[in-house]
């Protein structure tokens, strides 16, 4: 096992120092500098901050505040407050959590302060005796203020400041305004629901105070009650505390009317035991993503190395006739890229520069110089003016996955289906959103990190989301990726293994898909981000992953592919997304139909050039090192960015597919106790691991169940043998639901086996002995 090293971000792009400094300042690295004017720009804004706010004054600061005061009024302290925040960022700007700077946040905090100063101005009368009082917002205020008054008038200038102070949240916040609108719509909504839920928890509380039933004292009595009586506070629907936000079920929506909005989704081609659970107290927590990923570990760094490597670079370039010079080292998890510039050669033509080509021709010169085994040549860098030369680190970082899901780039995508794809080859976390891509295609040869892959998004997927808002429908004809997950409450399904039974689940999901499509257009909304945000209950996402889409493909090419196909042009709007493994890229399984509707695709290390063009359409893979090192083509990216994946263990898997699976039990326990309180048994928490459940997929059910329960012979077979029969016992022998288990007995009765249900005891006779075993 090779130990871990990784340097920390700040010193992953080094810029190679220009010869011959001249002055101390020029000697400094441009990271240096930025940390000191950080510093001075703090220390300004506190000293500045400190001086407005006291009233005993040296000579300078008497002349700095009085400045302030004439430049801001009553908001001169928006100026200092600024330096010292963008001081702190200065010194704090690698760490991932922090925005990154842009021209456009830049300009949007200017034109806020400016707009926020005239709003002072104008609110305070306006006019320039203010700003010469120091009042208002000050000179700059009532430059503004006074433009806007002499131009359009007090009630144009109010309008003017209103849409330049959206603008300026909008350039800041680096958000567009239909996104301002919708969050401020969301905030709005949700205010109006927790109002009404106060409401209604209020009334209630009046309700029962005032109610004859709860007080049924007489006079007498009541006087009994010592005078500093207080009732206790009623709590509704008392239940377990939360530490974390929580989800609620849907909940029955009131007259309802089933016809206008029923999708297969809701009831009737869903056998019962699949049901989410329809109880309007339900509430799901997340899980705490502390408590399941391990922490990441800190690696040691050897910068030596690099520099050696720069020089090597250099010479052998050289000496092949193509030199260049280092411009930048950054250094990434699995592999370090050492941007060169070409030099100038002297040729018959005369002096031009080594071209691009040649450089790229070079690749085994270099790896057999570097001693690497392989080394990929990005000639040139996107958006940038060098050659990037990829060369393996001597000591590979794995990358946790939860370091990514703690970085800014992972944070700031506001999605439920936002998940962690890993690092790229300057060390900067990289995540993506499922919503956007809409759908994933990801091919590599064995033992490349596929399912690595494929289970760390379905853990970002399940860390964020509980089933009320995501399920899934997980295929895993190996049968031993994804069968792990059986027993989660996301699962429609569990994990199918069989291929037949592949083409009816995606059928079954193309018959969602035209659901969804019929139920918006009633709603008169266009994709389910609208309809959630308008209706209630919401709509849960819905995620369908195929671990190996070769076997899918052997056994019925065209109908796989017409499905797909379909999903994949029709699906993102209703909220179902695709994501597509498999370790045989050719065209008989990438088609190139398949190929046109996944523009997101992840080319893990391949065997030949030929195999990464099918996938990326562009060689590349082939020179990948394996174990999560990829290149993901994203949909809007003209060309594929080198990536280390996000590491995600079995344990830490195990730890998350738990708690979904006590939590699921235990919502399903409290709710048969609040049916029956008499069938209620206590749960069964032992459930080993990769228990195959054996229940009908629900697509089994739906297409042809209706003859009686394929598990009934079972059952009899079982309740002869053990000669008493009880819904919990076949719950428990059969892995069933409590539905199914009821419906069993139900038949079984029906069939003479076993007899009717005593008032005292849920365990029924067995009457019928005939071909019972012994
Ligand atoms: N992102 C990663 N970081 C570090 N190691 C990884 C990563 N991904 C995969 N590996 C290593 O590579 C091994 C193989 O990965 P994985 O099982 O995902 O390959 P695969 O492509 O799914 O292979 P197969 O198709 O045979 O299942 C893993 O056991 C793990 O040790």
């Amino acid at each position: 096992m090779s130990s871990l090293s990784r340097e920390k971000p700040r010193q992953r792009s080094q810029p190679v120092p220009h010869k011959g400094g001249v002055s101390w300042w020029d000697s400094l690295s441009p990271e240096r500098k930025m940390d000191l004017l950080g510093v001075l720009l703090a220390l300004l804004g506190l000293l500045s901050l400190l001086s407005l706010f006291s009233s005993h004054h040296g000579i300078l600061t008497r002349w700095w505040v009085t400045a302030l005061q004439l430049m801001g009024g009553d908001g001169a302290f928006i100026l200092p407050l600024v330096f010292l925040l963008f001081g702190f960022w200065l010194v704090l700007r690698n760490v991932d959590r922090f925005p990154s700077p842009s021209i456009e946040r830049g300009t949007g905090l200017l034109l806020l302060y400016w707009v926020i100063l005239a709003v002072f101005h104008l609110y305070q009368g306006g006019g320039w005796e203010l700003a010469a009082a120091g009042k208002g917002g000050g000179y700059i205020g009532a430059l503004l203020e006074r433009l806007l008054v002499s131009a359009i008038g007090q009630a144009g200038a109010w309008v003017v400041l209103l849409a330049g102070f959206l603008l300026g949240v909008i350039m800041t916040a680096d958000i567009s305004m239909v996104d301002l609108v919708s969050s401020v719509e969301s905030l709005v909504h949700r205010m109006r629901q927790e109002s009404k839920r106060s409401r209604e928890r209020l009334s209630a509380v009046e309700r029962k105070r005032s109610s004859p039933v709860s007080l049924p004292q007489s006079p007498e009595q009541r006087e009994e009650l010592p005078e500093d009586f207080k009732p206790l506070p009623v709590h509704e629907n008392e239940l377990p505390p939360t530490t974390k936000p929580s989800v609620l079920a849907p909940s029955v929506k009131k007259g309802g009317g089933g016809s206008r909005l029923a999708s297969s989704w809701d009831s009737s081609s869903r056998p019962e035991d699949e049901k989410p659970i329809p109880s309007s107290q339900q509430i799901w927590q997340l899980p705490s993503v502390d408590e399941i990923l391990d922490p990441p570990v800190e690696e040691t760094i050897q910068t030596n190395v690099d520099a050696e490597r720069a020089r090597l670079i250099e010479e052998t370039l050289a000496s092949f006739g193509a030199p260049v010079h280092v411009v930048e080292i950054s250094r990434g998890p699995t592999v370090t890229q050492f941007g060169v510039e070409p030099d100038f050669i002297e040729t018959r033509s005369g002096r031009m520069r080594v071209r691009v080509g040649k450089i790229a021709a070079l690749a085994d010169d270099l790896a057999l110089a570097l001693a690497a085994p392989r080394i990929r040549i990005q000639a040139p860098v996107p958006g940038r003016h060098y050659v990037g030369i990829e060369v393996p680190n001597i000591q590979i970082s794995r990358v946790m996955l939860k370091e990514v899901i703690e970085s800014e780039a992972f944070r700031k995508i506001r999605s439920p289906l936002r998940f962690a794809l890993g690092k790229d080859v300057a060390g900067h976390s990289v995540a993506y959103d499922l919503a956007t891509m809409p759908h994933l295609l990801i091919a590599g040869t064995t033992g490349s990190g596929k399912s690595v892959c494929v289970n760390s998004i379905l853990t970002c997927l399940l860390l964020h989301n509980s089933p009320v808002e995501l399920r899934l429908i997980l295929v895993d004809p190996k049968r031993v990726e994804l069968t792990g997950y059986n027993g989660i409450p996301h699962l429609l399904a569990p994990v199918v293994t069989e291929a037949e039974k592949v083409v009816g689940a995606l059928q079954w999901v193309q018959r969602e898909m035209d659901a969804r499509y019929h139920r918006f257009s009633q709603s008169g909304v266009r994709n389910i981000a609208e309809y959630n945000r308008k209706f209630s209950p919401p709509l849960p996402y819905l995620v369908v992953l195929v671990d190996e889409l070769a076997d899918l493909m052997m056994m019925a090419p065209e109908e796989t592919e017409r499905s797909l196909t379909r999903l994949a042009q029709l699906a993102r709007a209703t909220g179902i997304h695709l994501v597509l493994a498999t370790q045989r890229p050719s065209v008989d399984v990438i088609t190139g139909l398949i190929k046109a509707n996944f523009p997101a695709r992840i080319a893990f290390a391949v065997a030949s050039g030929v195999d990464s063009r099918v996938i990326l359409d562009q060689p590349g893979a082939e020179r990948l090192l394996g174990r999560g090192d990829m290149l993901f083509q994203a949909p809007d990216a003209s060309a594929p960015v080198r990536i280390q994946g996000v590491y995600v263990s079995d344990l830490e898997i195990q730890r998350l597919v738990d708690f979904w699976r006590l939590q699921d039990m235990n919502v399903r326990a409290t709710q048969r106790m609040a049916a029956d309180p008499n069938m209620a048994e206590p749960v069964n928490m032992d459930l080993p691991p990769s228990v195959p459940l054996t229940q009908v997929p629900l697509f089994d059910a739906e297409m042809g169940g209706r003859e009686g329960d394929p598990l009934l012979e079972e059952a009899k077979r079982i309740v002869r043998q053990e000669g008493k029969a009880s819904i919990s016992m076949l719950q428990r022998k059969l892995r069933i639901g409590y539905t199914r288990a009821a419906r069993l007995i139900d038949a079984l009765e029906e069939a003479g086996i076993i007899g009717p249900a005593s008032p005292t005891s849920q365990v029924r006779e067995v009457l019928d002995w005939e071909n019972g075993e012994e």
